[in-house]
């Protein structure tokens, strides 16, 4: 039983299932809303946190807005959601996914963590750094995302991946599976992008100007609101 004592051992507490959700965010927009908030119902998830990133090492910084009004596009997008914007990877210092989602496995044994990305990213994830390190780590679920839904199982990723995919009806056990897994998620399609709204308002970072991230929900302020259990 959650939280019950059984003899002399630490309390039992059902790990909380977690969704991650990388990106530059360079603006956040509906698009990551509407497919978190699918994650969260169709995974079962406690909370899905936001990574924005300090810089994807595949990225040029030409046309990436300061981090400070990237993070603030993202709180700004996940209000009233169970959904948490952080800059945690600038405050971990890392720049690598692998690295990233070590440390939070590491400080983070009450979470099971499960990393959501768009298809587009399952297309070039053999590029980033011991890509296959982070299949060991946790879950992986990729969200279809239009343009790239006929690519994605053709995807050179899928050649080690292939043999490690759950099927979908089972996603709501992902918990339960012992990583490498990987699950196929299908929403309604969205078209949202931050690339179509940089071409229709390229200075849209204007409005978040001189923003210090002020509240930038970083890893110590998560940890301490889990210790007060107000996380
Ligand atoms: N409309 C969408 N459908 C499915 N996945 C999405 C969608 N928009 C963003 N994502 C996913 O969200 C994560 C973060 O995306 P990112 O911040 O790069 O936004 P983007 O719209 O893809 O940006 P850009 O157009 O600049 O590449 C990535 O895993 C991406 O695949
Ligand atoms: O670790 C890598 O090598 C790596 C290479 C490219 C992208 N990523 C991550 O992929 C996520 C999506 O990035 P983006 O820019 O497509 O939104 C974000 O968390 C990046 O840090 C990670």
């Amino acid at each position: 039983m959650a939280g019950a004592r059984h003899g002399t051992g630490p309390p039992l507490t059902r790990a909380r299932p977690t969704g991650l959700l990388g990106g530059s965010f360079n603006p956040a927009h509906g698009g990551h809303r509407t497919i978190s908030l699918n994650a969260i119902d169709a995974l079962g998830l406690d909370e899905l946190w936001w990574l924005v990133s300090p810089g994807n090492p595949l990225k040029s910084a030409k046309g990436m807005a300061p981090l400070p009004a990237r993070l603030a596009s993202a709180q700004r997008m996940a209000r009233r959601a169970p959904i948490r914007a952080t800059a945690i990877e600038a405050e971990f210092g890392t720049r690598y996914t692998v690295d990233t989602l070590r440390k939070l496995v590491r400080r983070y044994p009450n979470r099971r963590f499960i990393w959501i990305m768009g298809a587009d990213n399952l297309v070039q994830l053999p590029r980033w750094r011991d890509w296959r390190d982070i299949a060991r780590l946790m879950p992986i679920a990729v969200v279809a995302r239009p343009g790239y839904n006929g690519r994605t199982h053709a995807a050179q990723a899928m050649g080690w991946l292939r043999r490690f995919v759950r099927p979908a009806d089972q996603k709501l056990h992902w918990t339960n599976w012992r990583p490498p897994a990987l699950v196929f998620l299908r929403f309604s399609p969205d078209v949202r992008s931050a690339t179509a709204i940089r071409q229709a308002n390229p200075r849209w970072f204007e409005r978040y100007a001189g923003r210090a991230m002020r509240d930038p929900l970083t890893h110590s302020r998560l940890r301490d609101r889990e210790r007060k259990g107000t996380a």
